[in-house]
């Protein structure tokens, strides 16, 4: 029997609720879909990232990341050996079949999402839709794109470097906090209203970050940042189309440079976020294409970053585009 489909599933996605449509809705839906259905659900942080690792050693072909931008996220980080968690403590889980099994050569197998988290922006991007059962028919149909892939590193002078995969948006500064206040919030304003809400508390505060950016091997230089978008995805914050020149095969980031706004200008720049369409803002906004991005905070400022909606860590940090790739099943 060939292993095809293993989904993981964030039953906390979307506030919890994906726990009760999985169990009511969609395993259904899926069984009647599918055969050799494989799934798991993940019992906190980190644990998506494994099972990816884990279904990639077992042999799947296709990974399904059931919830948000986050379990992508992870189920990404997870397919490309960068497990977000020490292997050594699932070893009970699996009885140590997988880390004593482990072959290099194997293949990694093609993800697929379904979207059942908050936003879910990066399924935006692939044309899988929020109907369930259509999205499911759409995965079956195995239509593939082979997506690039976002590396983003801890340029820290001091203590250990870190990394992580991202495959749809990484964003430094204002959208950050606007992550960090929605995944910290009660969600209670639904999908959309979640992001909308945060933005707007966000952007009528005064945060602005003096910068030092480099693009590629480009000289260096200052900026009083408010937000920068380095994206292969279109989406992000809850369906603003931020990027829509973004296709996931094109071989570069495109980057949407925002220099710090007065208040009234930054509620004008929120409206232009939602259609990617910076008419109007010219002198604030600079768009272009890069492979690589280095921030480094002048003054010790602290500030945020995000890729994929999770927090991995501060700047100073380099964006760059990985060598590696991963089949994505689109619509
Ligand atoms: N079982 C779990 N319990 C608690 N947190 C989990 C669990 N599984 C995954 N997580 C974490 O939950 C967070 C949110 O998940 P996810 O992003 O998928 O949903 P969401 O926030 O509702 O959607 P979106 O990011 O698209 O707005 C992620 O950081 C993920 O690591």
């Amino acid at each position: 029997m060939s292993l095809t489909f293993f989904f993981i599933v964030n039953p906390n996605a979307n506030s919890g609720k994906t726990k009760l449509n999985w169990e009511k809705k969609v395993l259904p839906l899926i069984r009647l879909i599918f055969q050799n259905v494989s799934w798991v659900f993940t019992e906190k942080k980190g644990d998506a990232s494994f099972y990816a690792y884990f279904a990639k050693n077992c042999g799947y072909k296709t990974v399904v990341a059931v919830g948000g931008d986050g379990t992508v996220n992870e189920v990404v980080n997870g397919l490309l050996d960068n497990p977000l968690v020490y292997l050594e403590d699932y070893k009970q889980k699996i009885k140590g079949e997988l880390i004593e099994n482990y072959k290099s050569e194997i293949n990694t197998p093609s993800l697929a999402c379904l979207p059942m988290g908050t936003g879910s922006d990066f399924t935006r991007t692939l044309g899988i839709p929020y109907h369930i059962e259509s999205a499911l028919k759409i995965i079956k149909q195995n239509k593939l794109v082979a997506s690039d892939i976002g590396l983003i590193e801890s340029n820290a002078t001091q203590g250990e470097k870190l990394f992580r995969y991202f495959i749809n948006i990484g964003s430094v500064g204002a959208s950050a906090e606007v992550v960090q206040r929605v995944n910290q919030s009660p969600k209670k304003f639904g999908k959309n209203g979640s992001y909308i809400y945060a933005a707007i508390k966000t952007l009528l505060k005064d945060n602005h970050f003096y910068t030092q950016i480099a693009y590629d091997n480009e000289p260096p230089f200052q900026l009083d940042l408010r937000v920068i978008f380095i994206c292969n995805g279109r989406y992000c914050g809850g369906g603003m189309e931020v990027s829509p020149k973004s296709k996931l095969n094109s071989g570069s980031f495109q980057i949407i440079q925002i220099r710090n706004l007065n208040k009234i200008k930054s509620i004008y720049l929120l409206s232009h976020l939602y259609n990617g369409n910076y008419t109007g803002l010219e002198k604030e906004i600079i768009l272009r294409e890069a492979k690589k991005i280095t921030l480094i905070p002048i003054d010790n400022n602290i500030i945020p970053i995000e890729c994929d909606g999770e927090q991995p860590f501060l700047a100073p940090v380099e964006f760059s585009l990985s060598p590696l790739k991963i089949n994505v099943i689109i619509g």
